[in-house]
């Protein structure tokens, strides 16, 4: 089964989109009509560079409004598809997109539709090229990808059957089961798209927020599923219409394209329990580490921070200048080294989180999976800690259950009474990292394709200088999450965090414990800075979650968050940033299952009072 890309999915011109494909690895390139109306390459000059670079043209698209239109916009319709089919033949390519007509002049009248297509195969069949009717969501009359099928079915003709497009039929909520009633011999192409779910005009959401498979939620899986199900063997291309697309890097998304149809049709296999190219998505068990790049100057001021947080110095690494502090089962690496990875990662962003370790089912299996969809690996010089390079140039290490206990063992010289002390903090609770819009994503889809992870609905949080976007994302278990967090807003609070760290980057990191009130008032006694929040909060949260005077008094004191839904009572409050740029958080979650995002703007506002550099 081969990959294919329509041009309209990248940036550039065409010439750079076919570039972008080849270099990406895709094997077929769908041409979009008006990629190559506005290119200054002729149909010959665009053929011979597809094929010098290993490519061939899949799909020539889109041709509009053809049948049941009036004289004499029939014939004049007649005459380009002609004119479409000598452009098709100069650049080797038998295969053209008929869209359902969307004109109101069209006649809706089925034999009038009916025989038109069957003139347009007749047509095709002259040249020995193959029409696709796809159904746009959006048409006059022929919407639904059964009608469509019908419709085929009707005109009959060995060059005319049906192009499926996961967008228009998913938009529609078309069950994906009823692509079972299609002969796998009519289905001329298959295009993907996923979206996110939003109740908007179908034409609008289709040409401006179509996504990747796997970055949005449409069931692209199921589609692609019930295509492998009948039989269809044909190619899988990605038509993805997107504002972000197209003014971002073609390569970026070139790539990802190639690791998002590699992983649907992984996923889709294993549906079928039919054999795949690669193991599962990895199971993350849990987060067992956190590791901290940190440069001499911030050596005390990190150290400190720790202790005043609860932890305790619970190792020393016996050969290099790494440290191991613990609180419950929350570790923080704090690593000096003055070479190596956590170097270059500290010269580039400053101090700053450059590792996470998480423990998962079968660490070679996550290994070769990153690798088979096109994740980079790297080599520690411990082998039971491969890793695979995540967001900003960090890395993800992946440990196998069991090993992390005899690494810390071996590696560290620890201190027995340190580690028998119970720390307050009883977990890493979540990561929050920031990412630049354009990337967002991008990584999206490197959690989604390479670990098994839930999403929940993203959510909007007002900065006082600009809306950001976060999505959570998360194990099955709620043993790691993860949120996602970018904005266009160029004075948020998230876009000075990647003006002053020169990247995406782990932006603060929640620790959760069972008693927050006491984890409170001991890292003050500690001395540890807290952010304050203002009383007109506390004021609010006392009425709106009927707290009592003790309560109401506690949260004043200790400038605790509250929020409470469906799930359960979420306690919170922050540290003020280390260098001005990460934080953390502390929380006692019990039984709630989100992140406090209605508390986000209350923190994000008590942030920007420390903001030094004015809002231009
Ligand atoms: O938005 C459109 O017009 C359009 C064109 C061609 C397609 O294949 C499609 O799915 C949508
Ligand atoms: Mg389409």
């Amino acid at each position: 089964m081969k990959n294919a890309i329509a041009s309209v999915s990248l940036s550039g011109t065409l010439e750079d989109k076919i570039r972008a494909a080849a270099a990406a690895g895709f094997d077929e390139i769908e041409i979009f009509d008006l990629d190559f109306v506005a290119s200054p390459l002729s149909a010959r000059e665009t053929r011979k560079l597809i094929g010098d670079l290993g490519l061939t043209v899949s799909l020539y698209q889109p041709f509009r409004d053809l049948e049941g239109m009036p004289a004499p916009l029939r014939e004049r319709a007649f005459a380009r598809l002609e004119q479409k089919f000598d452009v098709m033949a100069e650049l080797g390519c038998d295969r053209l997109l008929l869209c359902s007509n969307c004109s109101s002049l069209s006649s809706g009248d089925r034999g009038r539709m009916i025989a038109d297509l069957r003139e347009a195969g007749e047509r095709a069949g002259r040249r020995g090229l193959l029409i696709g009717y796809e159904a746009l969501a959006w048409a006059t009359h022929v919407w639904d990808h059964r009608e469509a099928w019908e419709i085929v079915k009707a005109v009959d003709h060995p060059n005319f059957g049906i192009l499926l497009d996961s967008f228009h039929s998913l938009s529609r909520q078309v069950p994906v089961e009823s692509i079972r009633e299609i002969d796998p011999a009519k289905i001329v192409y298959v295009q993907l798209a996923d979206a996110p779910v939003l109740d908007m005009d179908r034409l609008y959401w289709s040409r401006h927020f179509r996504n990747l498979p796997g970055q949005g939620g449409f069931d692209v899986e199921g589609y692609v599923t019930e295509l492998l199900r009948i039989g269809y063997d044909g190619p899988l291309s990605l038509e993805i219409f997107n504002d972000r697309f197209r003014s971002t890097s073609a390569a970026l998304v070139a790539k990802d394209g190639v690791r998002s149809l590699n992983a649907v049709r992984d996923a889709a296999c294993r549906n079928l329990a039919r054999q795949t190219a690669m193991p599962g998505k990895a199971e993350i068990v849990g987060l067992e580490f956190v590791e901290f790049a940190v440069a001499p100057e911030d050596r005390a001021a990190m150290e400190t921070m720790a202790a005043e947080m609860g932890f305790a110095l619970a190792g020393r690494h016996r050969a290099k200048d790494v440290e191991l502090w613990r609180s419950g089962a929350a570790n923080l690496v704090l690593n000096f080294e003055e070479e190596g990875f956590a170097r270059s990662y500290r010269l580039t962003h400053g101090s700053a989180l450059c590792a996470i370790g998480l423990t998962v089912k079968d660490s070679a299996a996550a290994i070769t999976r990153a690798k088979a969809l096109g994740g980079k690996t790297h080599v520690s010089d411990i082998p039971s800690m491969p890793a695979i390079r995540g967001v900003g140039g960090s890395l993800v290490y992946v440990l196998d259950e069991g090993v992390a206990a005899g690494v810390w063992e071996s590696e560290f010289e620890l201190d027995a009474a340190a580690l028998a002390r119970p720390g307050p903090i009883e977990a890493i609770d979540h990561l929050a990292v920031v990412v630049h819009t354009d990337e967002f994503l991008s990584w999206q889809l490197y959690w989604r394709a390479l670990f098994d992870v839930r999403l929940q609905t993203a959510q909007d949080v007002v900065d006082p200088n600009g809306l950001v976007v976060s999505q959570a994302i998360q194990n099955p278990s709620g043993t790691f999450r993860l949120t996602m967090n970018s904005t266009d807003a160029r004075n948020a609070l998230s876009s000075r965090f990647l003006n002053q760290t020169f990247g995406a980057g782990f932006q603060h990191i929640a620790f959760r414990t069972a008693d927050l009130v006491s984890l409170g008032k001991q890292v003050r006694a500690s001395g540890l800075e807290c952010l304050p929040i203002p009383a007109n909060y506390h004021d609010d949260a006392a009425a709106r979650f009927a707290l009592s005077a003790e309560e109401g008094e506690q949260m004043r004191a200790l400038d605790l968050l509250i929020d409470e839904d469906a799930t359960g009572r979420y306690l919170q409050f922050y540290s003020r940033a280390f260098n001005k740029s990460f934080f953390f958080e502390f929380v006692q979650r019990d039984s709630y299952e989100g992140y406090g995002a209605p508390n986000a703007p209350i923190r994000l506002a008590a942030q920007s009072r420390y903001r030094t550099e004015p809002v231009p």
